[in-house]
């Protein structure tokens, strides 16, 4: 792409941050969802987020992309407030079904990963053209790039949406929940997709998942949120019966069955609709 390959180094851990969280909180109405975030994401690191339904993952992802202001504390992404279409955030998507008649053809989709961030003078058609079909090339799906994306299948339609958030060669990839309703087989094609990108070009991904398998081996560092409360660290210091346990205030086991992590006992996130002012009943923004 445009950039030279920013390639990694053995200390991934290496450069400023490109995100950077200080005693952040997070917070609808009354309702805290997360606070006394202190984060940095460096160039290259690969963060995965995990935490049961309702503890903040999405809320964390919304703020990274200016959509949602802090309650508390500081967030600054690339040096800066965020702010939203920044064009050096890739965003990856929950995936979403589309109607099988959607016309846009998956090349369509890509386009409007660069053209839809462009608020001045737009590229030429050719530079467009080509950065396309380099995109799709990356993530496998140029021999579909002519295809009707409802067309397509649950694992190609996320290949292109990969290729649609790479297109502008962010220096961020926020992924969220990616790999739901994906087969084991298209979630570890996901996740090498975007564990390629990072090494290849120093990319630092937040990887947000309910399933911590596909990316047990990638993560370098994990946040878990839960209970409006969080832990930070590599896998092996987060994913443990003991600071799982004290982070739920309950017993939870961690049991690992050959190279697989299961999280046991660990109580949902209770959520009392009294907090949640801003709704109007039975609605979601
Ligand atoms: N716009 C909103 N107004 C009020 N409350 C909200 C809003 N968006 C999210 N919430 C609440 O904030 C909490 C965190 O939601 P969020 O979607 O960030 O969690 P999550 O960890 O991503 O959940 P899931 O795994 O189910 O996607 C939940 O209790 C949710 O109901």
């Amino acid at each position: 792409m445009r950039h030279p390959a920013r390639a990694l180094t053995e200390d991934c851990g290496a450069g400023a941050a490109v995100i950077s969280l200080r005693d952040a909180a997070l917070s609808y109405g009354e309702r805290v969802v997360w606070s006394g975030l202190d984060l940095d994401v460096r160039p290259g690191e690969f963060l995965a987020v995990l935490g049961p339904n309702g503890s903040g993952k999405t809320s964390l992802v919304r703020a990274l992309l200016g959509q949602r202001q802090l309650s508390a504390g500081t967030l600054t992404v690339l040096g800066r407030t965020p702010r939203k279409g920044s064009r050096h955030i890739g965003y990856i998507p929950q995936q979403t079904a589309l109607p099988v008649h959607a016309t846009l053809r998956a090349r369509d989709l890509v386009r409007l990963g660069i053209d839809g961030h462009v608020f001045g003078p737009r590229p030429r058609t050719r530079t467009v053209r080509s950065r396309v079909n380099e995109a799709l090339q990356s993530v496998g799906a140029a021999p579909y790039a002519d295809v009707p994306v409802g067309l397509l299948s649950g694992g190609e339609r996320q290949r292109v949406r990969i290729g649609q958030a790479l297109a502008t060669d962010p220096r961020i990839l926020l992924c969220d929940e990616p790999l739901l309703s994906l087969d084991p087989h298209h979630q570890r094609a996901v996740t090498e997709l975007v564990d390629a990108r990072r090494r290849s070009h120093g990319t630092a991904v937040v990887f947000v998942t309910h399933e911590i398998n596909p990316v047990l081996g990638l993560a370098d560092r994990v946040l878990y949120l839960a209970r409006g409360g969080h832990r930070v660290g590599t896998p092996g210091e987060v994913l443990t019966s003991a600071a799982l346990s004290q982070l739920y205030g309950t017993q939870v086991d961690v049991v690992r069955v050959r190279d697989r992590i299961m999280v046991v006992g660990a109580p949902d996130e209770v959520v009392d609709p009294a907090h949640h002012p801003e709704l109007p009943d039975g609605a979601r923004s």
